[in-house]
C-alpha cells in the first residue's frame, strides 16, 4: 500500500534558473497578485490565471490584459472568445522586424497581445503524496566472485572499468550461468544489459567444442530501437575482446539489405536485431537459421510484446521453435507488467522472476502470482508501479496551449544559454512534431530571427546545438545524430519515443516532455534517460491545465511529480535582452518585472510568428504539423481519454503553438468531420480505429527499415531549412 497517503502538498519547488536575480528570481504565485491583495488565501481546489502585471504598465494595457472574471468548475482547454477571430499578435505587415542603419534589427513594439488573454485557468496542484518505489543501485560485491573467466574479469576491469556489480546484475547473473529462464525487472540505468551479455559471453567461451564463426547464431538478442541494437552490439564487442572466434552482428534495418545477407553467410554468432529485420530476412534469406540457439533475449520485453511487434515476435519464435527446441529464455525491462507476466507463462520455462524492488519476489513466478492472487491486496495499478531512480528529480508545469511554445523555448534557453555542459532531450509525439520544432528552433533561436545586433554568442551558441531524432529519418542520419548527442558535452535533442528505450546517452542533465507519454511505462523509460546509474538528473513534464489529472495517474503508479510555475520558467527571457520590447528602452534587465517578462515572451512568439508566415510554404508545413499532433492526441488510450481528449483541444490556441496566427479553417473542418463520424461509430470499432492507428505509428517508429524510403526525411540542405520533401511529407 503507499505509505504517506492523504498528504496534500501544494508544491512550488525553489526552481531558479542560476544566476538569475534574486529580486526577480521567483514570480509572485499569480500575476494577478496586486489586485488580489487582502484576499484571504485560496482554498483547495481554486485557480491562478494569469491577470495584469503587477508594476508599471500603462493603465490602457492593464485594462487590455485583465481576464475576464472566470469561475470554472471544471478546467477546459475550450475557452473560446469571439468565434473563429484571429486574436493574433501584431501583425508582421504593420510592424515588421526592421534592420536599422546599423544593421542592427529593431524590435517592433510589442502590445501585451492576446497570448496571455483568454486562457484557461490553471488549476492548482494538489496530490497526495506517494512513497515511490526505490531501488538500490549498487551492491558492494564484485565480479569476482561470480566464477568467471579470468579475461573477462579482467575485460569488465580494464576495457568496462567497472568494479562492483549492480543489483540487477548480483540477482541475475548467478541464475542465467545456473542455466535458468528468467524474467528481469529493474530501473533505468541499472545495469541490466551486461546483466545478460556477461552470462552470454560467459557460456559461450566455456563451450567444449570452441564455436566456428560458420555455426550461426547461438544467441538471439531482440531489441525494440536501432540505436538499442548498435548500443548492445558495442557493449557484447567490449565483452568479446578476448574471446576474438566469437562474432558479434547486428541487422538493424536502415542498411543495405545485401550487405546484411553477406554477413548472416559469413556467420554471427551472437545476432541482435530489432523485430523487423528479421522477420524480414527470415522470409527472404536463405542463410539464415536457429537451430544451435542457445539463449534468447528480449530486451524492452513489454515494448517487443506489445502491439505493434506482436506478430513479428510470434513469425521469430516460430522460426526457432521448429528448429530448436530447448534454450535459454531472458525477458527484460523496466517496466515488466502483468501483460508481459502472461506472455512470459507461454514462453518461459520454470523461471525465475527478478524484481530488484522487492527482493522477496524473487522465486519462481507461479508462487508469487498465487501469492498475489490470494492476499488481493494489489491492484492493476499498484502491480504497474515503477521504480524511479533515486536522483531523478520530477517536475511538472501547466502551461496554456497558447503558451506552450514559448514556455519550452524559454526552458531551453535558460538550461543551455545560462550554463554549462547542459544536455537536454525534448520528447515530442510524432516525427512531424520532431521536424517542425527542430526547424523552428534552428531558424528563430539561432537564426536571424533573434540574433543580437552583434550575433549570438560562440559560447551560447555551441551550448544550443539542436539534433533530431526519429524513425522517419535516414539511418545514416539518425546513427549521427546518435553518435553525436552521445558524445557531446551540451545539446538539445529533439525526439520521438524512438529513444525512449534502452539508449544509455551518457550526462544527459533534462527529460523534457512536450507532450505527453502514452502510458505510465513510456512515462518511465523516456524519465529513465537521465540520472543513469546512480547519477542526478531531472525531467520535466508539460501538460495543458485541462490535462492536469495526468499527475494523479502518475501518481497512482507510484511516481511523484513536483510543480514548476510557468512563470518562473518564463523569467529566464529577464536575462535575455533579445527578447525586449521597444517600450522598455534601455532599462536594465536586472528589474525587469513581471510584465515585461510576458512582453518579452510574445517578442519571443511574435518571432516564431514571423518565421512561420513568412512564406505559404511555412505555414502548410506548420498546419501539417498540428494536423499530426491532432492525429497523435487522438491515440492515447481509453484509460487516459478523459485527461487526453481532442474535444478538449482549443483548435485556435493549439495553433499558436506552432506559430499559427490562427486555427486553420481546413484543418479544423477535415478533422472535425472525420471526428464526427468516427464518434458515431459503435464503441468497439473506435476502440480498434484507435488501436489501429497507434499501431501503426509505433510501426512507423520502430520500422525494419526495408520499406520504401520515400517517407523518410532527406538530408537537410546546410542552413537546416526543410527541403521540399519534408514539406510534401
Ligand atoms: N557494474 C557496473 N558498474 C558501473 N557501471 C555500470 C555497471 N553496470 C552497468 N553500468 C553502466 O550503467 C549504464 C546503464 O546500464 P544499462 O544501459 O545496461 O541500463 P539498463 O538497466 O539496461 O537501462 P534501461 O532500462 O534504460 O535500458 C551503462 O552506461 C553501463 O555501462
Amino acid at each position: 500500500m503507499a505509505a504517506d497517503e492523504g498528504l496534500l502538498l501544494n508544491i512550488s519547488e525553489d526552481w531558479t534558473f542560476p544566476g538569475f536575480h534574486q529580486e526577480h528570481k521567483k514570480f509572485p504565485r499569480s500575476f494577478g497578485a496586486k489586485e488580489r491583495r487582502g484576499t484571504p488565501k485560496q482554498a483547495k481546489g481554486t485557480k491562478r490565471k494569469f491577470q495584469g502585471a503587477s508594476q508599471g504598465p500603462p493603465p490602457k494595457q492593464k485594462n487590455e490584459m485583465s481576464l475576464p472574471p472566470a469561475k470554472k468548475t471544471e478546467v477546459k482547454e475550450v475557452k473560446r472568445t469571439g468565434k473563429g477571430k484571429p486574436e493574433g499578435l501584431i501583425s508582421p505587415k504593420k510592424h515588421p522586424a526592421v534592420p536599422t542603419n546599423e544593421g542592427q534589427v529593431e524590435r517592433p513594439f510589442i502590445k501585451t497581445s492576446s497570448l496571455f488573454k483568454n486562457n484557461p485557468e490553471i488549476p492548482e496542484i494538489h496530490r497526495a503524496m506517494v512513497k515511490q518505489v526505490r531501488e538500490k543501485v549498487f551492491t558492494s560485491d564484485s565480479f569476482h566472485e561470480l566464477g568467471l573467466h579470468p579475461h573477462l574479469i579482467s575485460t569488465i576491469s580494464t576495457v568496462l572499468k567497472m568494479s562492483s556489480m549492480t543489483s540487477v546484475q548480483k540477482q541475475s547473473i548467478p541464475s542465467l550461468l545456473e542455466g535458468r529462464d528468467a524474467l528481469v525487472r529493474s530501473q533505468t540505468g541499472s545495469g541490466k544489459t551486461l546483466a545478460y551479455c556477461i552470462p552470454v559471453v560467459q557460456s559461450l567461451q566455456a563451450m567444449k567444442s570452441r564455436i566456428q564463426r560458420s555455426d550461426g547464431p547461438y544467441t538471439l538478442v531482440l531489441v525494440p530501437t536501432r540505436e538499442l541494437a548498435l548500443q548492445t552490439f558495442d557493449t557484447i564487442q567490449k565483452l568479446l575482446k578476448p574471446f576474438t572466434w566469437i562474432v558479434p552482428g547486428v541487422l538493424m534495418g536502415g542498411e543495405k539489405r545485401k550487405s546484411e545477407k553477406a554477413r548472416l553467410r559469413k556467420g554471427i554468432n551472437i545476432l541482435i536485431s530489432t523485430p523487423g529485420r528479421l522477420v524480414d530476412h527470415i522470409k527472404s534469406t536463405k542463410n539464415i537459421h536457429f537451430s544451435r540457439i542457445q539463449w534468447l533475449i528480449i530486451d524492452e520485453a513489454d515494448r517487443i510484446l506489445d502491439l505493434g511487434f506482436e506478430k513479428d515476435v510470434t513469425v521469430i519464435l516460430n522460426a526457432i521453435n521448429s528448429e530448436c527446441e530447448k534454450r535459454q529464455n531472458v525477458l527484460l525491462s523496466a517496466t515488466l507488467t502483468e501483460g508481459v507476466t502472461r506472455l512470459a507463462d507461454i514462453s518461459l520455462h520454470n523461471p525465475v522472476s527478478i524484481s530488484v524492488s522487492d527482493e522477496a519476489c524473487n522465486q519462481p513466478i507461479k508462487g508469487c502470482k498465487a501469492a498475489r492472487e490470494a492476499s488481493h491486496l494489489q491492484t492493476s495499478a499498484e502491480l504497474d508501479s515503477f521504480a524511479v531512480p533515486e536522483k531523478l528529480q520530477q517536475h511538472v508545469t501547466l502551461v496554456p496551449s497558447k503558451l506552450k511554445l514559448v514556455t519550452l523555448a524559454a526552458f531551453i534557453l535558460g538550461r543551455c544559454e545560462f550554463e554549462k555542459h547542459q544536455k537536454l532531450i525534448v520528447f515530442f509525439s510524432s516525427c512531424e512534431l520532431v521536424e517542425f520544432y527542430y526547424h523552428l528552433f534552428l531558424q528563430t533561436l539561432l537564426g536571424s530571427a533573434m540574433a543580437p545586433a552583434s550575433g549570438p554568442s560562440p559560447s551560447a551558441s555551441s551550448r544550443l546545438k539542436f539534433l533530431r531524432l526519429h524513425g522517419n529519418m535516414e539511418q545514416e542520419e539518425r546513427t549521427a545524430a546518435f553518435q553525436e548527442f552521445s558524445q557531446s558535452k551540451s545539446g538539445i535533442l529533439l525526439c520521438t519515443d524512438v529513444a525512449a528505450r534502452g539508449l544509455d546517452l551518457p550526462q544527459v542533465t533534462w527529460i523534457v516532455q512536450y507532450n505527453a507519454p502514452s502510458s505510465p511505462a513510456e512515462y518511465i523509460h523516456r524519465i529513465g534517460r537521465t540520472a543513469r546509474i546512480g547519477c542526478h538528473g531531472s525531467s520535466l513534464l508539460i501538460l495543458a491545465p485541462s490535462e492536469a489529472e495526468y499527475v494523479n495517474s502518475l501518481a497512482s503508479h507510484k511516481i511523484n511529480v513536483s510543480e514548476i510555475k510557468m512563470e518562473d520558467i518564463l523569467s529566464i527571457l529577464a536575462m535575455d535582452d533579445r527578447f525586449k520590447g521597444r517600450r522598455w528602452g534601455n532599462k536594465k534587465s536586472r528589474s525587469v518585472g513581471p510584465q515585461e517578462i510576458r512582453e518579452r515572451a510574445t517578442v519571443l512568439q511574435t518571432a516564431f510568428e514571423d518565421y512561420v508566415h513568412a512564406s505559404a510554404e511555412r505555414v502548410s508545413w506548420a498546419k501539417k504539423a498540428l494536423q499530426s499532433f491532432i492525429r497523435a492526441y487522438a491515440t492515447y488510450p481509453k484509460d487516459l481519454k478523459h485527461i487526453f481528449h481532442v474535444r478538449s483541444l482549443h483548435l485556435g490556441h493549439v495553433a499558436k503553438s506552432f506559430g499559427l496566427r490562427d486555427a486553420p479553417q481546413n484543418l479544423s473542418a477535415s478533422s472535425g468531420n472525420k471526428k464526427k463520424s468516427k464518434l458515431k461509430r459503435p464503441d468497439l470499432h473506435k476502440k480498434t480505429q484507435s488501436k489501429h492507428r497507434l499501431a501503426e505509428i509505433l510501426r512507423s517508429e520502430y520500422s525494419s527499415g526495408m520499406e520504401a524510403g520515400d517517407a523518410k526525411v532527406k538530408k537537410q540542405n546546410k542552413h537546416g531549412k526543410p527541403s521540399n520533401h519534408t514539406l510534401q511529407s
